[in-house]
C-alpha cells in the first residue's frame, strides 16, 4: 500500500473548514483532494480511490432542517453503495463538527460498517442538537480520550481544541444507548476539567464551559466499534501550529499544535 494516503475532504455548499482540513492531512504526509459533493453524485465511484474520506465542518445546506441533514440524506441515498464498500475495507472515516453532524445523521455513526445501509424504519437513537445555552458558542475545551483504540486517537490522552458550534449536544433516546457505546469503547472524547489525571464517563454534565454544550456523559467524540471512523465536534484542523492556542505566548508554546496528531495518525496508519 502506497505510504502516502489519499484524502478525499467532502464538502458540500456551505462547508468552510475544507482548505485548512485538507492542509492538516497534507502537513503529514498525505495527499488530499477537495472534491465538491454534487461532484461526487455525478460519479459516485470516484469515492474507490481514496483511502480516508473526511467531512469537514461548516454549515452544509445552511443547517437548514438541521445541522447535516440535508448532506446526509445524500449519503444514504446516491451515495450508499459506495459508502458501504468504504466502510467495509481497510479505511478510514473523519468527521469533524458538521461533519461529525452528517456522519451521526447518515448512520454512518455510531455503528460503521455494521450498520449500513441504515433501515428506512429503524429511528436513530442519538443526534447532536441544539447547545443548552441555546447559542453559537465558540471556546477552547479541554477533552480527554476514552477510545484509545480508535485509529485517529492512537497516543493522545488529553488534548485542547477549540469548538465552534450551535449543535453540538449529543442526546439519546435511552440510557442503554450510552451503555452500548461504552462497552463497545466507542466513547471517544469527553469533555473535561483541565488537570484532571484521568477521563472517566461520568453521567454527571459538567457545568458551562467545561462541556460547552451539555452533552450526555459529556462526549466530545464518537467512534465506530471498528475504531477506523471518528466523529468530533472540537477541530482539530485549527490547532496545527502552537501559535493558534490562545495563551500559547504566556505557555511558551513552539512548533506544531497538538490537533496535528489526529491527522498524522490517520496518515500512520497507511505506512
Ligand atoms: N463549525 C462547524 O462545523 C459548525 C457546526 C454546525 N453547523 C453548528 O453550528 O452546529
Amino acid at each position: 500500500m502506497s505510504t502516502s494516503p489519499k484524502v478525499c475532504v467532502l464538502r458540500a455548499p456551505g462547508t468552510n473548514c475544507d482548505i485548512e482540513t485538507a492542509h492538516a492531512f497534507d502537513l503529514c504526509g498525505a495527499e488530499s483532494t477537495r472534491i465538491h459533493l454534487l461532484k461526487l453524485l455525478e460519479k459516485p465511484a470516484q469515492l474507490n480511490d481514496y483511502q480516508i474520506l473526511c467531512l469537514p465542518g461548516g454549515f452544509s445546506y445552511g443547517d437548514d432542517v438541521g445541522a447535516g441533514i440535508i448532506f446526509a440524506s445524500h449519503l444514504q441515498g446516491q451515495l450508499g453503495e459506495v459508502i458501504g464498500n468504504f466502510l467495509a475495507a481497510d479505511k478510514l472515516v473523519l468527521g469533524i463538527c458538521n461533519g461529525f453532524q452528517v456522519l451521526l445523521k447518515s448512520g454512518i455513526l455510531p455503528g460503521g460498517a455494521a450498520s449500513w445501509p441504515p433501515k428506512a424504519d429503524q429511528p436513530r437513537d442519538a443526534t447532536l442538537t441544539w447547545n443548552n445555552n441555546g447559542k453559537y458558542t465558540s471556546l477552547w475545551v479541554n477533552l480527554g480520550v476514552l477510545a484509545k483504540e480508535n485509529v485517529f486517537l492512537k497516543d493522545i490522552d488529553q488534548i485542547e481544541l477549540p469548538i465552534a458550534h450551535a449543535e453540538g449536544r449529543i442526546a439519546v433516546s435511552d440510557p442503554s444507548v450510552i451503555e452500548n457505546w461504552q462497552a463497545n469503547s466507542q466513547i471517544a472524547m469527553c469533555y473535561r476539567e483541565t488537570g484532571e489525571a484521568e477521563t472517566t464517563i461520568q453521567e454527571e454534565i459538567l457545568p458551562y464551559p467545561v462541556n460547552p454544550n451539555g452533552s450526555a456523559c459529556n462526549i466530545a467524540a464518537l467512534g465506530d466499534p471498528s475504531g477506523r471512523v471518528l466523529g468530533l465536534m472540537p477541530h482539530p484542523e485549527r490547532y496545527l501550529f502552537a501559535t493558534q492556542h490562545p495563551q500559547w505566548t504566556r505557555l511558551g508554546l513552539e512548533g506544531e499544535g497538538a490537533g496535528i496528531q489526529l491527522f498524522r495518525n490517520a496518515v500512520n496508519y497507511f505506512a
